[in-house]
């Protein structure tokens, strides 16, 4: 039974109410709950007893906003009455405007509606390295407790409106350095020092900050309503276009003008398409790492604190980048000088690339290359909780790695491969380690894509795959637990994805037409310009493997192949079905319509060897009802544990934009 979200109120013999938030695992504020901290702060105001209030969370935490299923009851009954009023009710009638001042002991984090009742109290004490972030966008909404007009009036506009859009977090340190922090403290310090500075702005000793009327941080209006310009070229979806508008209605015409027009949009905001997508995904996305009588049946998973990877190409070297920067150890296995050399510097040029993106330090690069050694002999393996082998998809190759590692390795340790082709259990058939053996396929760059199938046979055994979840959320990834198939989910069904196009091309329809209905669907790019970027050997690689899978339903031309022979290999030399020139964007190339010609007079299934007539629409369902079939083939079959499985899957595995996500979960 799901603990009921609680709120306490103790009143100190110092005169200071302080109030938690108790509401397991993230304090998260339920209707309930934000009715009875009003009602607290409200007792606390008449009391004759109480001078201040410190509001706090329980559990080392103080909140992490509104409680989904708020969102998720509003979703269902389609009535955004079922909403709480604690905009003004609460924040700006009781705690920025009641008699009585109040401070936030913030611990953990503080994020969306939690941020917001922080910044309604007269001053935040924290304890170092809590998050703070308003990512209601990433919900497909705005902040609706006045984060959009307190926010900038604390750290100045142009720091929140890129807090706001990026949905990013910032530390409790970034907060003290920014003013939207007052002090840091320990955590053993903390609530003490809430108090007395709750009790020194009562006296007079600290200021009784009501950030809806500060100004200073702010700057002139036309600096802060040019830095709102530039966001628009930038954030063009509708909820962040919305987010803007708010805040520039807070810039003209003061913070509780804005308080006001926030109210109202977030509350049509959270009716939309977007809002219902992403908040099914955000759901989604946390049930993937429950598995029915794995999860659920009381085993703890072990730490996995030292990796081997095997193979330090492409895929070694970004999953050994990522495991360094997840604070593993990690040691890279080859098979010659030369190889290993190359792997360690593959693995620094990943790091680098974080620093030049300015995503990483040069000293935490440092720090993070000291957890990686380099080694040719197995032997080296001895003490590594797990192997992940990612060498190339050579059976005999895997098998005797597999045999090799058995023998050197502790009878604990997990045995895992980045297979994305081959069976686990012809992988492991050389061994007696059939229960500890598993796929663990990263997508590239894997060090930077979120998404990892763990791929479990019939004989893996459930704390394996315990542990394997829990090592996927340490490095910051989102697991799906798959069950082995050609394709597993994400390439099963996104080779049916990149079919429709190759049939629509030959049945004549223009390729850059194809390309720009998929975007505008939500697609990052479109099919022709993913197979110039991605490269054509593994568009050929994976028409191989569905083919031989399922002929049933596999079309084959020879247009990829036609368009290697042509001298077009897509970005790798520059001509594909597109040109790639160095700081310039792609171009279409319409001369390779006679490559697509040859191709269709190869297939001969235009009518009359003329081409099609379709609407953009009519491309969309060719392109995506296969998708929709195989999911649901996969779904049928079991391969994974749930639906929305697939629905993460698409979105992590090949970019599907989530904000439709409600839509094909609906209408799937
Ligand atoms: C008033 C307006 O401004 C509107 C808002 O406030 S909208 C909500 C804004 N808040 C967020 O978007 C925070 C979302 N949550 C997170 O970012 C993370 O959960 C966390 C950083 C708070 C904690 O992360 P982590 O420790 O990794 O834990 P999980 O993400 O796995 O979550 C653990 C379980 O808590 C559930 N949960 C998280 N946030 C919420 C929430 N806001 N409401 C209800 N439940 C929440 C999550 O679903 C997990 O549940 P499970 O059953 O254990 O899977």
């Amino acid at each position: 039974m799901a603990k009921k979200a609680s709120i306490n109120m103790e009143i100190g013999n110092d005169g200071v109410a302080v109030i938690t938030v108790h509401n397991p695992p993230v304090n998260a504020l339920t209707l309930s709950a934000l009715e009875e901290l009003k009602r607290c702060y409200q007792e606390a105001i008449d009391s004759d007893t109480v001078k201040a209030i410190v509001l706090s969370g329980a559990d080392g935490r103080f909140c992490g906003g509104l409680d989904i299923s708020v969102v998720e009851n509003v979703h269902k009954h389609g009535d955004i009455s079922l909403l709480p009023d604690a905009s003004i009710g609460l924040v700006v009638n009781k705690m920025e405007n009641g008699k009585k001042p109040s401070v936030a002991a913030i611990q953990g984090f503080a994020l969306g509606g939690g941020l917001e009742l922080a910044m309604g109290c007269s001053a935040r004490i924290a304890t170092a390295k809590a998050d703070l972030g308003l990512p209601e966008l990433k919900l497909g909404v705005i902040p609706g407790c006045g984060g959009t007009q307190r926010l900038p009036r604390l750290v100045g506009t142009s720091k929140a409106v890129d807090m706001l859009m990026s949905s990013k977090t910032i530390t409790s340190e970034e907060g003290k350095e920014l003013g939207l922090i007052d002090a840091i403290v320990s955590s053993e310090e903390l609530l003490a020092v809430a108090r007395c500075w709750a009790l020194d702005i009562v006296e007079g000793r600290q200021p009784h900050c009501n950030s809806l009327e500060k100004t200073d941080k702010l700057g002139p209006k036309d600096e802060s309503l040019e830095i709102l310009k530039s966001a628009r070229q930038r954030y063009r979806a509708p909820h962040y276009s919305a987010c803007l508008d708010v805040i520039e209605e807070g810039i003209i015409s003061g913070g509780f003008s804005g308080v006001l027009k926030e109210d109202k949009v977030f509350k049509e905001l959270v009716l939309s398409n977007t809002a219902k997508g992403l908040l099914h995904v955000f759901l989604a996305e946390r049930a993937t790492s429950k598995v029915p009588g794995v999860t659920d049946i009381g085993l703890k998973p072990r730490r996995i604190e030292k990796v081997a990877v095997v193979g330090g190409g492409l895929m070694g070297s970004g999953i050994a980048t990522a495991l360094i920067m997840s604070n593993m150890n990690v040691v890279v296995k080859e098979i010659n000088h030369e190889y290993l050399l190359k792997a360690m510097k593959s693995v620094e040029a990943n790091l680098q690339g974080l620093v030049t993106r300015g995503q990483l330090n040069q000293d935490k690069m440092k720090r993070t290359l000291s957890l990686l050694k380099g080694t040719l002999d197995y032997e080296d393996l001895k003490d590594v909780d797990m192997v992940i082998e990612a060498v190339n998809e050579v059976v005999s190759l895997k098998q005797s790695i597999f045999e090799d590692i058995e023998k050197v390795c502790s009878p604990d340790c997990i045995f895992a491969s980045n297979t994305s082709t081959i069976s686990l259990d012809v992988i492991g058939e050389r061994t007696s380690s059939q229960d500890r053996i598993l796929g663990i396929h990263l997508f590239s760059p894997a060090h930077v894509m979120t998404l990892v199938e763990i791929v479990r046979t019939e004989n893996t055994s459930p704390q394996v795959i315990v542990d394997v979840i829990r090592f996927t959320k340490t490095m910051k990834k989102v697991p799906i637990v798959v069950k082995n198939c050609t394709g597993f989910a994400v390439n099963r069904n996104f080779f049916p994805y990149m079919q429709g196009p190759d049939l629509l091309a030959n049945l004549g329809v223009d390729i850059f037409r194809v390309d720009r209905v998929i975007t505008e669907f939500g697609m990052r790019l479109g099919p022709f310009q993913l197979q110039d970027l991605s490269g054509y050997g593994i568009f050929l690689a994976g028409v191989k493997e569905f083919v031989a899978a399922f002929p049933d339903r596999a079309f084959q031309s020879p247009l990829v192949q036609l368009m290697v022979e042509n001298g077009r290999e897509g970005k790798k030399n520059g001509k594909g079905y597109y040109t790639y020139k160095k700081g310039s964007k792609p171009e279409a190339d319409h001369s390779v319509i006679q490559v697509v010609e040859e191709s269709m007079r190869f297939t001969n299934i235009a009518p009359g060897g003329k081409p099609i007539s379709v609407t953009d629409e009519e491309i969309l369902e060719m392109i995506f009802f296969p998708v929709v079939n195989e999911a649901c083939r996969v779904i049928e079959e079991g391969i994974v544990v749930r639906a929305s499985d697939i629905d993460i899957a698409s979105v992590h595995g090949f970019k599907f934009p989530s904000e439709t996500q409600w839509r094909c979960h609906v209408l799937g």
